[in-house]
């Protein structure tokens, strides 16, 4: 029997998972899934960005813009890390790392610091000219073992 030549590398398919995450998502413009990973490569958390628990699909809003904010989706939705982390199914996350399809807020890349996650790899990095992305990566840069890194796009879809 001749050796399969397509098996999926490690990152290919971590990442792909986090895709498969994002797919459950509900947010209309942008669907992000994660997937975090520990130092044996095993899977210990997935998620993706959704209205918290117990909120219901239709009673807060999906739009980006609007006159109030309060009629926005930014004060309400749990992001894809947060909900990544809080659905783990170890003690601990020290020395994790994780794929997630976009680059990490500000505020999730606090998250993931504080829970010791040393490693960031993604995929799209769409919103890299903003401040909070700007600040997220100053943060990850002091903080994990290696630089974050893309995956290769075409390799993971
Ligand atoms: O670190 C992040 C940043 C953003 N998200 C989620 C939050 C929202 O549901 C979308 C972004 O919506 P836009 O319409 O593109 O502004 O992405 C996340 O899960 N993690
Ligand atoms: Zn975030």
């Amino acid at each position: 029997i001749s050796e399969r030549e397509d098996i999926l590398e490690s990152a290919q398919y971590f990442m792909g998972v986090a895709l498969l995450a994002a797919r459950r998502s509900r947010d209309p413009s942008t669907q992000v899934g994660a997937c975090i990973v520990n130092e044996e490569k095993k899977i210990v958390g997935v998620g993706y960005n959704g209205m918290p628990n117990g909120c219901g699909d239709d009673s807060l809003p999906w739009r980006r813009s609007g006159d109030n904010p309060v009629e926005t989706k930014y004060f309400y939705v749990c992001h894809a890390e947060l909900n990544a982390i809080m659905n783990k199914n170890s003690a601990d996350l020290k020395g994790c790392t994780i794929y997630v399809t976009l680059f990490p807020c500000n505020e999730c890349s606090k998250l993931l610091i504080q829970a010791g996650i040393k490693n960031v790899i993604y995929l799209s990095d769409k919103y890299h000219k903003l401040d909070n992305v700007i600040a997220s990566k100053k943060m990850l840069d002091l903080t994990c073992d290696s630089p974050t890194e893309p995956v290769e796009k075409n390799v993971v879809r």
